[in-house]
């Protein structure tokens, strides 16, 4: 390249700055190398060459402090200039991979591949957005390699999705999220990437402190994200800050939480198209809708048993209200929330997570909904409050059970008896059997008490398929189906008992492995031996 072809910028102190933006990418100074980049782009002005490698360049340094609107905007300006340049290509298709548009990010790497070096880089990198365009528009997660590997290597990309749901307004308080069709056990609802997650390790004993550290961290990353990309701004706003009238809150269109990947435009172009961010308003709404990875209603996957304190956002699923009869969970890997039905949904019916435990007597469950700041009046709560019938009944076994009676046989017994000689319906059995489900787990897990009490209650698979149509699968009844399928005594025949387990494992952890990598999953995340004879 002749000096003299750029302005103001001789053969020279080109290579000088591009020296000092070498050592700059090594330290990973991006701000540093940002402003290298662009005095290189300022002074390239007429050498095409140049002036596209270096925007190129630039766009890299903005994504990765994650500015990826300005990133785009250094992209098409390179390609603007030459539309084949295949650094540009490679620096846009990676932004649009990051902003979920895999159709279009393998657009670029395709129209980057005939560059020749690196090719099976770029042919891998056009092969996972395939996989995951088409994992966007299915929902469609298949865990199993991973499984299989014990968790181990790094954890799989996944895409978000957002399946048959809407939001509308509920009878639970403001906005909830509904099925628009019916869903069986393990399906899929929407799987969710998070605006930020705060993660600790935190010991057993640990005290507020090193918590509110985590919760720290993960606000500023909230914020910073919120910063730098309108989008985000935007869809937090849409969430409650828990001071509003509940009537009064606005009902989202479901297209802001779709990433259509034909069109680009909604906040991704606009860098620092809207004012100031409302910091307080911020703070209130994360107060609400923040979830923790080790919810009752979650599962985490991969993260090797470390206790672990995950505290992030994901939007559309802080949009589900709780119900003590619920019928979805979430299973996180990496930043994604997966939310899957947890028992069959029907068309327009609420879709709900627990808050909280409820595996848990009526009382209890009042309290710790009252420590959220509602009052629970799902269907569970008022049949378990009103019941006229067994109200007394009620009342005396969750007196006996919250001060430790002498006998949960004895309660467990009782209860069972009660409930057929008043003849209620299996439904109404199966939330009472959920309420005292911490009696019904001490009778099974006592040799004892078994051999005293155990021909007079339904057998421990027969209650865990019971609790599960209340409450939906979860690890705790997953459990306990899998030693009640080894006893003689269970729910059907061998093939019969065997698709209730898979059914319950669907129901617990979604769709997310083929059926021969279920036992694996069972293991690592139950680590008894209950597992190994299934
Ligand atoms: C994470 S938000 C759920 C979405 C919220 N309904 C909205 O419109 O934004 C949590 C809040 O929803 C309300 N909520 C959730 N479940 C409820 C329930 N079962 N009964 C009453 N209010 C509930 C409570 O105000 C709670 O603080």
């Amino acid at each position: 390249m002749a000096a003299g072809a750029r302005d103001g910028l001789d053969d020279e102190s080109l290579q000088e700055l591009r020296s000092q933006a070498t050592r700059l990418l090594h330290k990973e100074d991006w701000a540093g190398y940002i402003g290298v980049c662009t005095r290189i782009v300022d002074a390239a002005a007429t050498d095409r060459r140049i002036l596209c490698s270096a925007l190129a360049h630039r766009a890299d340094g903005r994504a990765r402090l994650g500015d990826l609107s300005g990133a785009l905007a250094d992209c098409d300006a390179a390609l603007a200039a030459d539309p084949a340049h295949p650094a540009a290509l490679l620096a846009k298709g990676a932004v649009l991979r990051g902003l979920g548009r895999y159709a279009l990010a393998a657009d670029c790497f395709r129209a980057a591949l005939p560059a020749g070096s690196g090719a099976d880089d770029v042919r891998e990198l056009l092969e996972q957005c395939r996989r995951l365009d088409a994992q966007a528009r299915s929902g469609a997660v298949d865990l199993s390699d991973w499984v299989l590997a014990g968790f181990s290597g790094k954890c799989p990309d996944l895409a978000e999705h957002v399946g048959p749901v809407e939001v509308r307004r509920s009878a639970h308080g403001g906005r909830g999220v509904f099925a628009v069709k019916g869903v069986e056990a393990g399906g899929t609802l929407m799987i969710s990437k998070a605006v930020a997650i705060g993660r600790g390790v935190i010991p057993d004993a640990a005290d507020g402190g090193e918590k509110m550290v985590v919760w720290k961290d993960f606000v500023d990353k909230v914020l910073d994200a919120a910063e730098k990309c309108p989008r985000t701004a935007s869809l937090i706003y849409t969430l409650s800050t828990g001071e509003e009238q509940e009537d009064e809150l606005d009902v989202p269109d479901m297209a802001l939480f779709k990433q259509e990947p034909e069109e680009l435009g909604d906040g991704v172009s606009e860098a620092g198209g809207q004012g100031a961010l409302d910091v307080d308003r911020i703070m209130k709404v994360l107060d609400v809708n923040s979830l923790t990875e080790d919810a009752p209603s979650a599962n985490l996957l991969g993260n090797s048993g470390i206790i672990n304190c995950g505290v992030g956002l994901w939007i559309l699923p802080a949009l589900i209200n709780h119900s003590c009869h619920p019928n979805t969970r979430r299973t996180h890997v990496g930043d994604h929330a997966i939310v899957h039905a947890s028992r069959d949904i029907k068309a327009g019916e609420e879709v709900t997570f627990p808050y909280f435990d409820v595996l848990m007597p009526v009382g209890k469950r009042r309290e710790a909904a009252r420590a959220w700041g509602f009052e629970c009046r799902c269907d569970r709560c008022r049949f378990e409050d009103e019941d006229t019938v067994l109200r007394q009944e009620i009342a005396r076994s969750e007196n006996e059970l919250v001060n430790g009676g002498e006998d949960m046989g004895a309660l467990v017994v009782r209860l069972e008896d009660k409930m057929r000689k008043s003849v209620v319906k299996e439904r109404r059995k199966a939330f009472l059997r959920a309420s005292f489900w911490s009696a019904y787990s001490a009778l099974f897990d006592n040799g004892r008490l078994l051999r005293k009490w155990g021909r007079r209650v339904p057998s421990e698979a027969v209650i865990a398929v019971s609790v599960a149509s209340a409450v939906g699968g979860c690890e705790s009844v997953l459990k306990a189906m899998l030693r009640g399928a080894n006893d003689g005594n269970s729910c059907g025949n061998r093939l019969e008992v065997e698709d209730k387990v898979v059914r319950i494992g669907r129901a617990t952890y979604g769709k997310v492995v083929k059926r021969q990598a279920m036992r694996a999953l069972f293991r690592l995340r139950l680590e008894g031996d209950n597992s190994k004879s299934f």
